[in-house]
């Protein structure tokens, strides 16, 4: 018994951003893990963490993230807690998250995938092909836009931040006509109700790894180690190596216009990949087969494939 571990006097740590989404996230994690280790609620303590892309006064709501730099603006802090034992593990949607981590740190534990389609929004509409000519779309998502824009070069683009409630008022008071979520992330909050439609893969191809809840931890740790690799969901594993790896191809990230979709069909990883233009003028696209335990060899591929189709400059995103 002293060897038990966590307790509500030991409590493992579950650092998130303190975002409702980010904030349920957390919540289903620490649901898995009472139900995987029957554990009771008080063994586990919920740690809000502010990131520097949380915090309204370091930046301007209205510019786009990708110019105020990105990568890691909703990590570092809570990567630092974890490095200096302020929580044990951290809560992350695996769509944000770079291909590589820093040292010491590994993030190689996935819950079961959420939908990953993307929802459309709209208080007029019931879908995109029901928007008329000119129709303006909020979205600060360059792989959204740039998906719109090479379907419906007439669609206006208009840059849209914020949370959920946020973004629903904008709508409301007619910034513009549409915009674009995560189903998943609108599950998670039981708002599915706020989408009109669901979108299909094959008319709009969902972010690399979205709808995926991944957690982080540090390699030292032996127990955390342990009870995580307990709790991982294979065959989200095997969807995000391939698909995370065909991001990593393309020195990309979730501010690049790429596209990646990942099944298990037939007892092998399905990988379908897309890269384009951001302003929508040019799409190339690909898709291959292969056996689960090369999911990631898969995505490498896929990205080489669609490296020497890419014409010069196509990559200028970076
Ligand atoms: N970049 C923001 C972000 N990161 C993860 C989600 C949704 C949840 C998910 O895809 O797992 C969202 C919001 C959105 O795209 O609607």
């Amino acid at each position: 018994m002293t060897h038990a571990y966590p307790t509500p006097d030991t409590p493992l740590k579950i650092g998130t951003r303190g975002s409702p989404l980010a904030l349920a996230q957390a919540y289903e994690t620490r649901a898995r893990l009472m139900a995987a280790f029957d554990l009771p609620e008080g063994a586990f303590a919920i740690v809000a963490i502010k990131t520097t892309g949380d915090d309204r006064s370091l930046i301007d709501a209205d510019r786009p993230l990708k110019e105020i730099g990105n990568k890691g603006l909703f990590t570092k802090e809570i990567e630092e807690a974890m490095l200096n034992g302020h929580i044990d593990i951290a809560v992350h949607s695996m769509k944000d998250m770079p291909t590589e981590q820093p040292d010491g740190l590994v993030l190689d534990c996935y819950l079961p995938r959420e939908d990953v389609r993307d929802a459309f929004v709209s208080r007029h509409a019931a879908s995109l092909a029901d928007l008329p000519a000119g129709a303006v779309v909020g979205t600060s998502s360059l792989r959204r836009k740039a998906q719109l824009l090479n379907r419906r070069p007439d669609l206006k683009v208009v840059e849209f931040r914020g949370n959920v409630q946020t973004r629903l008022s904008k709508l409301d008071n007619g910034v513009a006509d549409c915009t674009f979520l995560a189903m998943a992330g609108l599950n998670r909050l039981n708002m599915a109700d706020v989408a009109s439609s669901a979108i299909a893969p094959e008319d709009m191809l969902p972010a690399i790894a979205q709808g995926a809840i991944g957690i982080e931890w540090r390699q030292s740790d032996d127990r955390i180690t342990e009870m995580l690799a307990q709790l991982h969901d294979t065959p989200t594993g095997q969807r995000l190596a391939a698909e995370r790896a065909f991001l990593a191809g393309l020195d990309g990230s979730c501010e690049t216009p790429i596209a990646g979709l990942a099944v298990i069909d037939g007892g092998e990883i399905w990988l379908r990949g897309e890269i384009l233009r951001p302003d929508g003028s040019d799409r190339l696209s690909d898709e291959g087969r292969a056996p689960l335990a090369d999911a990631a060899l898969l995505g490498q591929e896929l990205a080489a494939r669609l490296r020497a189709r890419a014409p010069a400059g196509f990559f200028d995103w970076h």
